[in-house]
């Protein structure tokens, strides 16, 4: 089994960027530049005025001055100079007319009320100097500036300067295109209304089809695939003919006699990994579909995720695998997704065997213990892989370390972004909404252990009545009691060191969170013994 960052190198080691196109000025956004952009000339053209007032020979000084042209834009002051003892009035941005060598700003001067001439006379107040205020020749941009760099990312500003230096086609990367299909016999399309038995609405398609046109990808929705070989060979087919870049399957990864995608990805070209150390995610398999030929390059890859079934799982491995896959085929330089590190809001106790990407929703906060700004991690509640609640609103996976230990509030831990930081008003209160009443301190499960104390039952000769009720209570209870699972149950007789035996294990070496006993007789020793482990 892979780690998570040997996986990951695996992944970004196998997706190459793919080869460039040349778009539309209006398509460029979000791209990577696949070519230099060098200025053809210079910005501002010609010197331009920084104010709104009157360009003026500084040597002048102050005085009243006529105002012998305006320049706003263009050449309305071509051909006019300003020759000592004159002044233009000029607009931001406009040129500055011949002769002149600083701008006095209008709030530096006044107006000359009821001036005897028809020239309009202003007042010049303060003393400037050659140059205030003036833009000069290529102050911005110089002629021949290299203004953007291949590799750099195209957001607003960079088209902003594109248009600048007069680019209206440009060399990018494109973005992948990807395909999606969901398997399952289980799967039914969302709108269907009411369920047969058996049945669940297929969710994964379309939250796979929004984050990857999220990701500026384009997508090609192949539905969904039952669990039978010869329709997901289809379907896979299917996709290798589009000339799609990516192929994305959930569901189908993991020990099931059904489960298909793997050795169809074995068939069809070459499995990477098919199994990776992390909590959720664990079945996440990776491989390149080998197809066709290609003149120069031999044959065609395509790369293909299969991702495991359960929605919180998928989703994951979406953030943590595909997405830096698709930025690396679209030209990322640096394909990984940002992380910070978050202080927790709550005790979180992490997974023992599996790193655990615990999902929580970042904010920026003052720390009121310091009085220091900082950012603070509160967890989206219980964790299960099926519990897509436990993704609504998340935008963090704290990475979290295989301890099996309890890692108390304000702990600083890693935080892998996956979505923008959240106004902090916007964030806590999602998670109480879902009904999470009685959360456990953790943020996350409660693993709750039952002890049913019996003779009759530990030898035998009644049934036991009382623990599969109070299993069934906790389980119908567990999303309003914070994800309480029932993780472990066992009967004795009314025995206190078999009792003893029974909490020591499950306090000290299970850790679990809660124990329930069912059925005890209370003898003084026993008292004394749960208060001394309880108290520990
Ligand atoms: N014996 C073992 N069983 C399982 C293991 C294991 O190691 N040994 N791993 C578990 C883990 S971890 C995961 S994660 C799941 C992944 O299983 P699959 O990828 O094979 O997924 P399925 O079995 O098809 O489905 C799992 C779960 O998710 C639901 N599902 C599937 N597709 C969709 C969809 N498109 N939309 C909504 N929900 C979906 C499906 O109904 C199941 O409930 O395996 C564990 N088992
Ligand atoms: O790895 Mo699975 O994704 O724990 O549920």
């Amino acid at each position: 089994m892979k780690s998570v960052e040997e996986a990951l190198e695996i992944v970004l080691t196998v997706s190459q960027r793919l080869p460039p196109v040349t778009v539309p000025l209006q398509d460029a956004l979000d791209k990577v530049l696949a070519e230099d952009i060098h200025a053809p000339d210079p910005l501002p053209p010609y010197p331009a005025s920084v104010k709104d007032g009157y360009a003026v020979v500084a040597s002048d000084g102050p005085g009243e001055y006529p105002v012998i042209t305006e320049s706003r834009a263009g050449n309305d002051a071509v051909g006019i100079t300003v020759t000592s003892g004159t002044i233009a009035y000029v607009t931001t941005g406009g040129p500055i007319p011949d002769g002149a060598d600083a701008v006095v700003q209008v709030e530096d001067t006044q107006l000359v009320e009821n001036a005897p001439t028809e020239t309009k006379r202003v007042q010049i107040l303060k003393q400037t100097s050659p140059g205030v205020d003036i833009r000069p020749v290529g102050c911005d941009i110089k002629k021949g500036d290299l203004v953007l760099k291949s590799g750099e990312r195209l957001d607003a500003a960079e088209i902003g300067l594109l248009a600048t230096v007069g680019i209206v086609m440009v060399k990018v990367y494109p973005a992948p295109t990807i395909a999606v299909v969901s398997t399952g016999d289980e799967l039914v399309e969302p709108e269907v209304g009411n369920l047969a038995q058996g049945q669940i609405r297929d969710s994964n398609r379309a939250m796979l089809l929004a984050a990857a046109l999220q990701q500026h990808c384009k997508v090609l929705d192949l539905g969904i695939a039952r669990d039978d070989m010869v329709e997901i060979e289809r379907v896979l087919e299917s996709a290798v003919s589009a000339g799609v870049d990516i192929i994305i399957t959930s569901g189908g990864v993991s020990m099931g006699d059904r489960d298909y995608v793997k050795p169809l990805l074995e068939k069809k070209g070459k499995i990477h990994f098919d199994k990776v150390q992390m909590k959720p995610g664990k079945p996440l398999t990776f491989a390149e579909v080998v197809h066709g030929s290609n003149e120069d390059t031999g044959l065609n890859k395509i790369l293909a995720f299969g991702l495991p079934g359960n929605p919180v799982s998928c989703l994951v491995c979406f953030n943590l695998f595909v997405i830096p896959a698709v930025r690396r085929l679209s030209g990322w330089a640096d394909p990984n997704l940002p992380r910070v590190h978050a202080r927790l809001k709550q005790s979180i106790k992490s997974d023992a065997m599996r790193p655990e990407f615990h999902r929580a929703i970042v904010s920026w906060e003052f720390d009121k213990a310091n009085g220091l700004p900082g950012f603070v991690a509160e967890s989206t509640g219980h964790q299960m892989s099926s519990r897509l609640l436990s993704m609504k609103s998340a935008n963090a996976l704290l990475q979290l370390p295989a301890s099996g230990k309890l890692i108390p509030a304000g702990s600083l831990v890693p935080a892998i972004l996956i979505s923008d930081i959240r106004s902090i008003s916007a964030s806590p209160k999602s998670s109480s909404q879902t009904g999470n009443i009685g959360q456990s301190s953790e943020g996350t499960e409660y693993r709750v252990a039952i002890l049913t104390v019996s003779d009759t039952v530990a030898t035998g000769k009644g049934p036991d009545r009382s623990g599969p009720r109070a299993i069934s209570v906790v389980n119908s209870a567990s999303e309003r009691l914070g994800g309480a699972r029932v993780a472990a149950t066992a009967v004795v007789p009314d025995d206190v060191p078999q009792i003893k035996d029974v909490l020591l294990q499950w306090s000290d070496v299970e850790k679990m969170d809660l124990i329930l006993t069912l059925g005890l007789l209370i003898s003084d020793s026993l008292v004394l013994f749960i208060f001394h482990i309880f108290s520990m």
